[in-house]
């Protein structure tokens, strides 16, 4: 008896980190349910990569920032048994000024970056929950620790991600399951262009490829990381960043005002 392969989801494959992910879990010999707005870049990339690596690459269609296409997807996770990776990459940034934005706009970055990653989040856990396997992989960003001027939505959705995922694996401990965060800095993609600022401002040994980015991810979901941090070279400083915020938190159940706030 055959077995038909797992199936990876990714959203965001149509370009930049997502394609990229498409590319490594079908060389690892997944079949792949790819989902974005751009139809034609998603069927180009599932032809290439279903000749290179004999696998069957299926496309979504889909705007996740609208009802329609969260619910599109929610229905996919919950009804193919076969899904067993997803990756919530999908992500758009707005890099102004807050108040130079709409209310539309901050409503459909959060809407793809918060409330999609959200949806699809419960759709697949519910179903790899029960069968005590499978693995989500949550793209958050460096900026999920920290604001920049510009960045108020973009960071805000972003140390979303990393805490909604730190909640979940508290929730999936000993468990089968697994899931990651990943925190990239400056990555190559075409996300600096409709983000308004130009790759061409950036200092150019800031910018990481795709490629390394997520084969370096890949290998930090490989050796078990619940948060990885491709470019961060000197582990040294998230293990004392992780140290002083456990300690915050542990220290903060006194019940009592801290000394210098009793007037
Ligand atoms: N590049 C960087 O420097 C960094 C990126 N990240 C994160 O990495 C992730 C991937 O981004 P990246 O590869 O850089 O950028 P890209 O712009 O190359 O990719 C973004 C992907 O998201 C898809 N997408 C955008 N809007 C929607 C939507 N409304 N519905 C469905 N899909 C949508 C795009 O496809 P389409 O337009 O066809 O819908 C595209 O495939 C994002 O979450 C981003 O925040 C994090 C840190 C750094
Ligand atoms: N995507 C980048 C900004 O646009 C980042 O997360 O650093």
């Amino acid at each position: 008896m055959t077995t038909s392969p797992s199936v990876a989801v990714i959203t965001g494959a149509s370009s930049g980190i997502g394609a990229v992910y498409a590319e490594r879990f079908a060389a690892r010999g997944y079949d792949l349910l790819l989902v974005a707005r751009r139809e034609d870049r998603l069927r180009e990339l599932a032809a290439k990569l279903e000749s290179l690596h004999g696998i069957n690459v299926q496309t979504l269609t889909a705007d996740l920032a609208k009802e329609s296409g969260m619910q599109a997807v929610e229905e996919a996770l919950r009804s193919n048994e076969r899904i067993s990776v997803l990756v919530n990459n999908a992500g758009v940034a707005h890099l102004a000024p807050f108040t130079a934005g709409s209310a539309e706009l901050h409503q459909a970055d959060i809407a793809l970056n918060i409330t999609a990653l959200t949806r699809l989040s419960l759709a697949a856990l519910t179903r790899f929950q029960a069968q005590n396997s499978g693995t989500i992989i949550n793209i958050a960003s460096v900026v999920s620790l920290h604001a920049i001027a510009g960045s108020a939505v973009y960071s805000g959705t972003k140390g979303y991600v990393l805490n909604f995922t730190r909640g979940l694996q508290q929730e999936i401990e000993g468990s089968n399951v697994r899931i990651q965060a990943v925190l990239p800095a400056v990555t190559a993609t075409e996300i600096w262009e409709v983000s308004g600022v130009s790759m061409d401002h950036l200092a150019p040994e800031s910018i990481m490829t795709t490629e390394n980015m997520v084969d370096a991810a890949l290998a930090g979901l490989d050796q078990g990381e619940a948060v990885t941090v491709p470019p961060l070279h000197d582990l040294a400083l998230w293990e004392a960043y992780e140290t002083a915020r456990l300690a915050i938190f542990d220290a903060s159940r006194t019940g009592v005002p801290a000394p210098r706030y009793q007037q």
